[in-house]
């Protein structure tokens, strides 16, 4: 006879884990089922170490700068490969560590096995099999190798193994200039790896709006090497493999693959579930509520697709636990969306991309900022570069968008957003303070591009003041 649950959740990575963390203020009959290691995707393989390089390979870049600023003997700093990986491990474990430790209240719950569907409420974990009121799907996202290049697999690495490496290759192929291709091809370029990027499309991290895309992939191309083209595997070489797109070829000792992820449906045998699967096996679900078509089945996290980043996947579990207990389906206000890559400047979309206004077909007017002539980052080497987009509704001025590659950028981004969450008219947004010198001053000029575009009049003496630039 097969166990009875009021809810299971498959999957203990963020969403899984604040889905358990919802469920239990209803019920403390549920169960949580992962086959993985445990400690989540961002924790062991994802954000946290990802971010932990970043910061080695950004601090020893300064040492490119160090001579123009009148310090001598940079160039006798050598980094240790072995020893950053080793601290990138380290950091990586605690962070995972403090994951588990978390779960330690609650391992009773907790089943290491790996589940399929046999009906929207029962599940087969191989030699058990256990029936759920609700069940939750939070398996995440995987790195994906095309079939064509799993004879190569040896000399591939993707983010899954990138952190075991003990040491780092003297070449690589970095495929895919996303967010994984652009924060570690950059990271590893900035550490002394002979790095070859190939990009299919002119854009970086994710950036949307033509202008933009175009500029961040120009600005990433002077500091390394990328090529636009479709990469290809062409072989085997004594020690790694040859590369290339359209007619240019490059021997490599490795390739980073970091061409997107899929979501973690495959080996759920979601057709025992009876419902439409779209052309990638996604079924249909309702992405305010995250249940599956009229079933007690809720898609969180990575796996359904919608925004594949922390913060959205932490609020879909929520969202499906909350849903999976009560007796109605609640549908939830989604946050003003945010993406920040970890580039060095920082590329981040915050509220709607230009690709969603286009296709949403929202009107709209664009101011443009720029930190290529601001003081405070031409005097901090490396700085002084980014452009950002801003869309705003063309009456008040009221901020719907906004795309952009800029040092500080993550923090602007954050500020955009909350600007827009509040829904400030431009005329508000040019009411706040800016100090002087930071590299938010460069968002003024886009602001009062805004504010020179749009039907109702801004008038405020602050606009003839910055028309004319504060002096200093
Ligand atoms: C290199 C990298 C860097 C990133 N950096 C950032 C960042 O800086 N900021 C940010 O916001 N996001 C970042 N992300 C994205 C972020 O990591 C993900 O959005 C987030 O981890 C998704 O969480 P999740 O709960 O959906 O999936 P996961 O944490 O992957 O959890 C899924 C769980 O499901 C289990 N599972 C899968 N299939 C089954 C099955 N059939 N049965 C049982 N268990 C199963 C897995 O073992 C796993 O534990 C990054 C991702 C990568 C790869
Ligand atoms: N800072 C962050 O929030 C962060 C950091 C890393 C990863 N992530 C998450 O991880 C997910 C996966 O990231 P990713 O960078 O792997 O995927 P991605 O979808 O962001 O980018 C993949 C890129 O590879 C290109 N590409 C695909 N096939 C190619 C080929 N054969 N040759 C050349 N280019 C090719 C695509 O055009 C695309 O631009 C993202 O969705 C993101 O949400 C987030």
């Amino acid at each position: 006879m097969s166990k009875e649950y009021d809810v299971a959740i498959i999957g203990a990575g963020t969403a899984g884990l604040t889905a358990q963390e919802e469920v239990v203020k209803h019920t403390d009959n549920y169960v949580l089922i992962d086959d993985g290691p445990l400690g989540t995707t961002c924790a062991r393989v994802g954000c946290m170490p990802s971010k932990a390089l970043i910061a080695v390979a950004d601090d020893f870049h300064k040492c490119s700068f160090f001579d123009e600023y009148g310090i001598d003997g940079a160039k006798g700093l050598i980094p240790d490969h072995q020893r950053i990986m080793a601290r990138v491990r380290s950091m990586r474990d605690e962070f995972s560590g403090g994951v588990i430790q978390e779960m330690s209240g609650f391992m009773d719950k907790v089943i290491r096995k790996r589940a399929e569907f046999l009906d929207p409420n029962t599940l087969d974990l191989g030699d058990e099999t256990i029936r759920a009121k609700s069940i939750i799907i939070a398996t995440g996202s995987k790195p994906f190798i095309p079939d064509s290049w799993l004879p190569f697999k040896e000399f591939i690495i993707d983010t899954d193994q990138f952190f075991e490496l003990e040491t780092l290759p003297k070449t690589m192929a970095v495929f895919g200039l996303g967010a994984v291709g652009i924060e570690l091809g950059q990271a590893l370029h900035r550490l002394g790896v002979r790095v070859t990027v190939i990009s299919r499309r002119k854009t970086a991290g994710g950036l949307t709006d033509p202008k933009l895309a175009e500029y961040a992939f120009d600005h990433f191309s002077k500091e390394m090497h990328i090529e636009l083209g479709t990469a290809q595997i062409l072989g085997k070489t004594p020690t790694g493999l040859e590369v290339g797109c359209g007619s240019k070829r490059w021997s490599v000792d490795r390739v980073l693959i970091a061409t997107g992820r899929r979501p973690g449906l495959q080996d759920l045998n979601l057709k025992n579930l009876k419902v439409d699967l779209d052309a990638k096996g996604m079924p249909v679900f309702n992405p305010e509520t995250l249940q599956v078509g009229d079933l007690p089945v809720f898609l969180a996290g990575d796996v359904n697709g919608l925004k594949p980043v922390l913060h959205e996947a932490a609020d879909d579990g929520t969202i499906a636990g909350y849903n999976a207990c009560a007796g109605t389906m609640a549908r939830f206000k989604k946050r003003i969306p945010l993406q920040i890559t970890f580039s060095s400047p920082d590329i981040a979309i915050a509220g709607l991309s230009h690709k969603a206004l286009t296709e949403k077909g929202i009107d709209y007017v664009v101011g443009e900022a720029s930190w290529e002539e601001l003081g405070r980052a031409r005097m901090m080497l490396g700085k002084a570069a980014g452009r950002a987009r801003i869309y705003a509704e063309p009456q008040k001025g009221r901020l719907l968008g906004a795309e952009l590659m800029a040092p500080a950028g993550e923090h602007m981004a954050h500020l955009l957003a909350l600007a827009m969450g509040a829904n400030l008219t431009i005329k508000e947004i040019l009411g706040m303070p800016f100090y002087h010198p930071v590299p938010e001053e460069a968002l003024l000029d886009a602001f009062l591009q805004i504010a020179t575009q749009i039907t109702d009049p801004v008038s405020m003496p602050i606009l003839q003041r910055i028309k004319g630039k504060p002096h200093g």
